[in-house]
Formats: C-alpha cells, structure tokens, sequence
C-alpha cells in the first residue's frame, strides 16, 4: 500500500516538471501509464485531472493508443474525469487538436458533455484518423526509403494496440510465456480437473500460482523459488525453480527475455517451462537451450534478489542491440543428442485470457506465440499498404495472421467490425490460415464469435453459389482462396447481367478452368510439333499466363501484351525465354492456344480476372444508375485486404485486389520471390509496387500511401541451423547465378542445434518408406494437442510433381503424406523427405556446375547474363530445393535414387562450402548414408 502511495506521488511529483524533448515526454508517459495502471482505479481521476494541463503527455498517450484502452479498462472512471469541467475542456482540445482530420472524428462529440467525450474518445484513434503526432509538430511526410530498416522508425508509426488486443490483459507486472510442453500440461491439467475432483483443486492452485508469479512478489517458505536440480553432471547457466502448486506437483520455471508489448521492448519475462514434472528428459532440453545463449543474453536473465524475501520485484528492461545468438556459424557443440530442441524453441504467452479458455474444456484453443520485436513492429504497422518480406520461416505468416486477427478485434471491441478478407492460392493453406485466424479471434472472444454460418452452408466450395455482395458481417473475416473470392464477385456479377441481360460472365459452358495439368493433356498434346521448336511445356503455359497474359491492366485497356511488345519486354521481366526466335515460338504458342480455346470454350484464370476487371469497368462508366451503384457496392465491400504467398499471384490480380479496396492503408501482402515457384504466375515487386501508382494516385492524397512499406524479417523460427545451412547454401547458389531475378534479403538467422540434414543414396528408397512409415510411432505434434498455431503436421514426402506423387501414393498407401513441393508451401513439418529431387532434375547429369558457380567472384560482365539466360531452368530447380529443404523444422532427409549426383552434392555441401566460407559452413553439412550403410529389411 504504502509503497504504492510513494508510487503515485512521485509520479504526480513527476508531472510538475518541464520536459522539452521528446524522449523524456515519452519516458514520463510511459511512468504515468503504469502508475495508472499499477494504482487503485480511481487514481486514473487524479492523473487524468493533472494530464489535462499537460497537453504534451496527453497527446502521446492517446496517439499510441493507452488512452483508448483506459477507456475500456478503467470505464466508469474516464467518464467521471472527463466529466470534471476544467478536464472536459482541455481533454476535447487535445483530441480534437489531434484527430481533427479524421473522416470519422472530424465532426467531434455529438455533444459537449462528459459521457459523450468519453464515448468519443474511446474510438480514438481508429483506422481512419490521419497519423497523430504525438509532439503536435508537422507529420513528417517526406517519402521514406521504402526498404526501410524499420529499427529507425520512430514508435510513433506504430499502431501500437494491435497485437495487445490479440493478446488481452496479462496476469500482472511479469508477462509469463509457456512452452509447447508446459501448454500442454496446462490444458491437461484442466482436464483432469473437469473429470476427477480432486485433480480439480491443482487447476486452481496452477492458476493462483501463475497470478503469484506475475505479481513478482515470490516471497514465502521457498514455495515458487525453490530451486530444481538435476544429477546428470550438466551446469545450468540461469537458475531454474520450481514453483509447487500441491505436494509434489510443481511448474518448472527460470526468468529469461522476451519482446512485452505492453512496453514496446524487451523485457525480463517468466519463462513456464514444464508442469509435467518428467524431470529428466526436460532437465536435459533445457540445459541444450540454455548453451545456446551468448552471454549478455544469460546475463539479462540475472537478478540478484532471488532470495524469497518480500516485496514485489519488477521486470528490468533488456538491451541486446543486434546481437543474436551464435546463428549459424559453428559453436563446436554436438548436436547429436538434439532431436527435441524444437520443443524449446517455440512459447506462447500467457494472458488472463488464455488462462480463462483453457478452463473451459471445448477443444482447441489457439494462443498468439511470443513473438519478437521485429515481428511486432510487423504487425503493428498500419501507415500504409505494407510488403511482409522475408525468407522462409520468419514469420511472414504469422504477422500477417496477427496483422488481421489484432485489427479485427480491436475494432469488435470497439463496437466497430472491420471486412477483411485473407487470401492465398494454396487450399490446403487457406484451412490451416482459416483455422488459425477463427482460432484465434474464439481464443480472445470466447463465446461472442460462434461458429459462422458462412462455413456451415458454403464449405468455402470454389464453385459457390454465393454473390460477393450477399456476404454478411458474419462471414468476416473471410479466409479463402483466391479463386473463391473471384467467384463470389463473379457470381455478383453475374446476377447484375442476368437482372439487366448482359449475359458476359457466363460460365455455364465451362467445365473446369484450365490448369497447368489440362493445358498439358488436352492442349500440348495436340499442339503441332513444329509449334513447339523445344520449348518446354511448363515454361511455355508460365509465359502465357504469366507474362503475356498476366500482366494485363487498365492501363493496357485489358488487352494481353502484342507480338511487339512482348517480343520487346525487358528480360528481368520475362526471364524465361532471352532470344527473339525463342519468344517468338512462345507467341506462335500463345495464339494457337486462344484460338483452341476459343474453339472449345474453355477458359482460363487469367480470362476470369480479364473479364471481372472489364465487367466493373463498364458498370463503373455505364448510364445506367443501377449499374454505377453495383460498381461502388463492390468496391465498398471490404475494408482490407491480406494475401499471403503473395508471390504466387499474378500482376493483374493484384491489380484487381488493389481496387477492391478504397485505401492503400488496408493492403497488406506477405510474400519471398525465392519461393516463386508457381506453375502459372510470374511475380515482380517492381510491377506490383507500380499499381499503387496507377490505382492509387487520383484517390488518396497523402504521397506517402502510393509507396507500400516494405517490411523486412529476418529470423528463422521453424528450422534448427544445420537445415538453414543447406538453405542458406542454396540461395547463395540463386544470388550468384541470378542476381536479377531474386531480391537479396538478410540472410536468415537460426539459434537453435538440431540433427544434421542426410542425404541418402539407394534404390530402395521405397521400402525405406515403407519401413519408416511402419516404424512411425505416434508422437505429440501441435496439431494433434491442438494447444498450438502450427500450420502444418509432423512429417511428409516431397517430391517433384504431381506424377510422382500419385505413384508414391499408389505404393505407400494413403497413412502416408505425400505432397509436391507447391502443394507444400506456407506449411511447415517436424520431418520432411524430400524424394528423388536431384536425381529427376534436368540438371542432374551436371551438378557439379553448382560447385563452379559458387566459386564464381564476379557476375556482371556479358558471359554471365549468357549463363543466365541459358540456365534458366537451373533457378527454378533451386527455388523448388530451397522451399523444399525449408519445410523441416527438425529433420531433412535428402533421398536419392541416382549414385551419379552423390559425388557433386557431397563436393558442394561437405567441401567446397567449407573451404569457401568456413564462417557460415563449418562443417560438413550433409550426413551421408548409402544402401549399404542401413540395413532395411525388404519386404517378405
Ligand atoms: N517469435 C517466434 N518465436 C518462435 N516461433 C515463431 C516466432 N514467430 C513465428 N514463429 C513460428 O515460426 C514458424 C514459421 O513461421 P511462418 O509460417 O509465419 O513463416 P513464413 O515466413 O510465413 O514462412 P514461409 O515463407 O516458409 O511460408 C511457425 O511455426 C511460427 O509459429
């Protein structure tokens, strides 16, 4: 008590005095927020009073979003302090001063009296209120270098409420994180409790001990700091506890760092390790996370007040600067015995909120993970149209879920909705996207988000029945396919046509669009030979649908790229075919495959876009009121838009997508041009940041909306390091050999040791297959405890094409998953076999070119671009090994069926590598093991 006084009068001591610069204005608002928050409720009244005259704290409060969440936290309160007149006054001026330009705010409080200000205020600010400054200077709006290092970005760019409405309010002053194991142990815990009483009593004490290790008061006989020990001769460089909750039954717990939105840093956290209480197995996992810290990180885990007296003791502030762990260089340890390190790799926080849905026994409950500062400052960003870029495994995905599900609450909890809608290609990405966005949302909202009847009647069916325009507020936000949500818009379309007998968008005569797999059967097949002149059939449909057809816009008046000025495009920009004859022969193809289809009438995915595009263009200029309407009811459906995988979409759907949405703000696309491996798009950043250009200018006045943000990542969080070793191998591979056609981006950072990648090499993969899948005992995955956010299962087989996979299919029997390599994007597995890929590849009689292209020093001179043009396929081949490799999260296994590719592998992964770089690849990467190294039976 006593000291909580001292708190508030030296805070209101605090606020006597001048500060001029902005750092300490911001310091004192952040002291006055957690006195706030640390005080009796009513205390909000005295500070509120004072804050009044202090315009200059105020303002950063509310334009970082504290004030509007007081308002939701400390009700009754706020209203009685802007009731005060003196404070009614000064507090209008302040919001008003700042959010005078909104569309939404400009207008002001419907009247001038408390309860109204209080209401008003408990929207500010929203998505439409113009960036708010918080020193009431000028906004700065100079364009920003769009690849930004966003480390510089000042915090106030940052709607900073986002990912802490996901999360909702923590347990007390020490934010708490769970492992995957302690979760587990949680949600079993409650269970038992649900079905044995007595067991009923631990789930409460687990609570009440969790509250009394957020509270940082850990006094009392040793029952939270007693300290666990182990006998297996290991040191532990941060002291691990165990806090007991009944006699013998303990949650095992250290302090350790990690990202607290509540203060936009890093901050010393509670770290929940275990409350399974198998002691050995954990003790060992712990001690391997543990050497894997540096030592400033053990060091910011210290504290010397661990003595169990009383008194509450805080979290300190953590400064690492840029240091990371020991990423991917050698730390000279043995992994061998790391086959669990992913267990440890990987916690989730844990509010009230996730407290409170565990203990309710329905199932699934998702948890927000721990993310880092630089995913949050990801998903924070809402300035303007955003770019999540990254390579594989740093979260790509995962903030742009958080991006969504942080806003859609937000506004829920503000009495707002927001239409959003989340977008990829892949189906099987879009369940587990859909998943983890309902997940999330019931994890936070409980009861108010049941299930929506959207799902219950639709299926998500790509050949629904439903109009765009029929879609309710229910149906948001809306995760699905791309194709989906074209059909739904069709579908609005159609019925516009039929109502006024246009009769354009009518598909009734077509089957099925044309994939890559029909134009192959029914199209190649009967294409004449001497239209094909050696033109590979998957590179020639990538350049129909990509370029040729792909790139269509309004600016183009919808019209496919002539003769000419396909024949004429840069070769950065349709790399795939360099000489004259060769495009040529690829346009030869292109108007033999219209006619044909024209003949049939069939359709493809680029003609369904062209025709959407072209139907909204005419409503938009027709005479007819009725027509115009339908156009701005379309455009006005959603508020914003998200896509994942953005690679794999086409210029011109993009372009359709950008006008689907009033404001660039709502934009947001996650993507990595190294995994652009689409069999029918052809992705360019530089043609995608140019339809801002063109959409946008006439519609939004701030200059700085007509530029999306790119938003770089950097850590890998799904592999162990020896994995991104080969990954990061092949990529150097892609930057010197095709420097223009991959953007450079940091190259990832991993910490955590695993096993090292194998490569096998025998003609028995099959029966290994088969054994292995016999052998596969089942093991705890994220999916199956369904505790967790993982977007993917346990183990798969890769393999190249669709071929294959059917005949592996055929042999191993349906238990086994087996995907190709595009089917396999976005998702992640513990175990991935990647089958018979070098082995198959066009290149694998000359592998050992690899070797010489790592070695090459310079690539700009004229026999490079020649090698490049003439090695195309060679790009696409290491794209497909890098999203391959990259879907392990603990082990890789390299199966090959071909022994000539052993030698030029090995060369390149276990010497050339080292010698080269022996920083990044210390050692041999690949463990190598043939036919007569393992002994599997064949079956009887
Ligand atoms: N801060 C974090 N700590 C631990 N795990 C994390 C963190 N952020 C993300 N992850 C996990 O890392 C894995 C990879 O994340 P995600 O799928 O979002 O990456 P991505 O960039 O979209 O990958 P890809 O490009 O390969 O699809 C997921 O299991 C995710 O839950």
């Amino acid at each position: 008590m006593l000291l909580g006084e001292r708190i508030r009068s030296f805070t209101l001591s605090l606020l006597s005095e001048r500060f001029n610069d902005m750092k300490s204005r911001t310091a004192v608002a952040r002291i006055v927020l957690s006195a706030v928050k640390l005080s009796d409720p009513a205390a909000l009244v005295h500070f509120g009073v004072k804050l009044g005259a202090l315009p200059w704290i105020l303002r950063i409060l509310f334009a970082e979003g504290h004030i509007k969440q007081l308002s939701l936290t400390h009700r009754q309160h706020l209203e009685q302090l802007v009731s005060e007149p003196r404070a009614t006054e000064q507090w209008t001026e302040v919001v008003m001063n700042l959010c005078g330009e909104c569309e939404v705010h400009r207008s002001g409080p419907m009247r001038a009296s408390g309860l109204e200000l209080a209401k008003f205020i408990r929207t500010v600010p929203c998505g439409y209120c113009p960036k708010m400054s918080p020193d009431g200077g000028p906004e700065q709006d100079a364009e920003r270098e769009s690849m930004r290092v966003r480390d510089h970005a000042p915090r106030s760019n940052i709607e900073s409420n986002v990912f802490e409405h996901l999360l909702g309010d923590h347990l007390g002053e020490w934010k708490i994180i769970l492992s995957q194991q302690a979760m587990l142990d949680l949600a079993q815990l409650n269970f038992q409790g649900i079905h044995y009483i007595r067991q009923g009593d631990h789930f409460k004490n687990v609570r009440r001990k969790f509250y009394e290790l957020a509270s940082g008061d850990w006094a009392g006989d040793g029952k939270l700091l007693h300290s666990a020990k182990w006998n297996n001769g290991r040191s532990y460089r941060i002291p691990v506890f165990k806090a007991f909750y009944a006699t013998g039954h303990f949650i095992l717990w250290q302090i350790d760092t990690a990202f607290d939105e509540r203060f936009g840093n890093d901050y010393q956290v509670i770290k929940g390790l275990d409350a399974s209480e198998q002691l050995d197995e954990i003790g060992v996992q712990i001690h391997q996370a543990q050497q894997m810290y540096t030592k400033a990180q053990v060091e910011a885990c210290s504290r010397d007040d661990l003595d169990g007296s009383r008194g509450t003791r805080y979290p300190q502030s953590v400064n690492l600067g840029e240091e990371e762990g020991s990423s991917m260089g050698d730390d000279g340890r043995d992994d061998e015995d790391c086959h669990d390190s992913v267990q440890l790799a990987k916690f989730y926080s844990l509010t009230a909120t996730v407290l409170d849905r565990v203990a309710v026994p329905d199932g699934r409950v998702v948890v927000p993970v721990v993310i880092s500062r630089e995913e949050a400052e990801v998903v924070n960003y809402f300035l303007g149209a955003t770019f999540i870029l990254g390579r594989s495994g740093t979260g790509k995905t995962t903030c742009l879920v958080y991006k969504l599900v942080g806003r859609y609450i937000s506004a829920k909890e503000n009495g707002g909705l927001l239409r959003q809608v989340l977008l990829t290609r892949s189906e099987r990405l879009v369940e587990k996207l859909r998943d983890n966005t309902d997940g999330l949302i019931k994890t936070k909202m409980g009861k108010l988000e049941e299930k929506r009847p959207h799902q219950a009647n639709d299926s998500f069916a790509e050949n629904t029945r439903k109009s765009f325009l029929s879609l309710t507020d229910e149906d948001f936000p809306l995760v699905c396919t791309f194709d989906y949500l074209l059909r739904l818009i069709e579908n609005s379309i159609r019925e516009q046509e039929n109502r006024r007998r246009y009769l354009k968008i009518d598909s009734s005569k077509f089957t099925q669009v044309i994939d890559f797999k029909r134009f192959k059967l029914e199209y190649w097949q009967h294409l004449p030979s001497k239209l094909k002149r050696g033109i590979p059939v998957d590179l020639a449909f990538l350049e129909i649908m990509g370029v040729i057809k792909g790139s269509i816009s309004s600016a183009s008046n919808f019209e496919p790229l002539s003769r000419e000025e396909y024949l004429g495009k840069r070769w950065r920009l349709a790399p795939n075919f360099a000489s004259m004859q060769e495009r040529a022969a690829v346009y030869d193809i292109y108007e033999w495959y219209e006619r044909k289809k024209k003949k049939l009438y069939d359709i493809d995915q680029t003609d369904r876009v062209i025709k959407v595009m072209k139907a909204l263009e005419t409503f938009k200029s027709s005479d007819k009121e009725e027509d115009r309407n339908l156009e701005k009811k379309i455009r006005r459906v959603l508020d914003e838009i998200y896509v994942d995988e953005v690679q794999d979409q086409r210029t011109l759907e993009i372009g359709m997508l950008l006008r689907l949405v009033g404001c660039p703000r709502g934009i947001h696309f996650a993507g990595d041009t190294a995994q652009c491996i689409s069999k029918d798009a052809l992705f360019r950043f530089e043609n995608a940041k140019a339809l801002f250009h063109e959409l946008f200018s006439g519609r939004t006045v701030n200059t700085r909306e007509l530029k999306p943000t790119l938003l770089p990542l950097s850590h890998n969080f799904r592999s162990h390091k020896r994995i991104l070793r080969v990954a990061s191998l092949v990529m150097e591979l892609l930057y010197k050999g095709f420097p223009e056609l991959v953007d450079r981006l940091p190259p990832e950072i991993g910490d955590i040791p695993g096993p090292q990648p194998t490569l096998y090499i025998g003609t028995n993969i099959i029966d290994i297959l088969k054994f292995e899948e016999e052998m596969e005992t089942p093991q705890k995955s994220d999916a199956a405890n369904g505790n967790s956010n993982e977007f993917g299962g346990l183990r798969v087989i890769l393999v190249r094409d669709e071929e294959t996979q059917e005949k592996l299919r055929s042999e191993l029997g349906k238990s086994s998953l087996v995907l190709t390599i595009l089917q396999s994007k976005g998702m992640e597995f513990d175990d991935v076999l990647l089958y018979d890929f070098l082995s198959t590849s066009p290149y694998n009689y000359k592998l050992d070119m690899l070797e010489e292209l790592l070695k090459r020093r310079h690539h700009t001179d004229r026999s490079h671009a020649d090698w490049t043009k003439d090695n195309i396929i060679l790009c696409s081949e290491l794209k497909n090994l890098y999203v391959g490799v990259t879907r392990a999260r603990n082990r890789l296994w390299i199966l090959e069926s071909s022994t000539s590719i052993l030698d030029p592998v090995q060369s390149l992964f276990n010497r050339t590598a080292t010698l080269l770089f022996p920083g990044r690849y210390p050692s041999p990467m690949l463990e190598i093991l043939r036919e007569q190294d393992i002994g599997v039976c064949p079956e009887p």
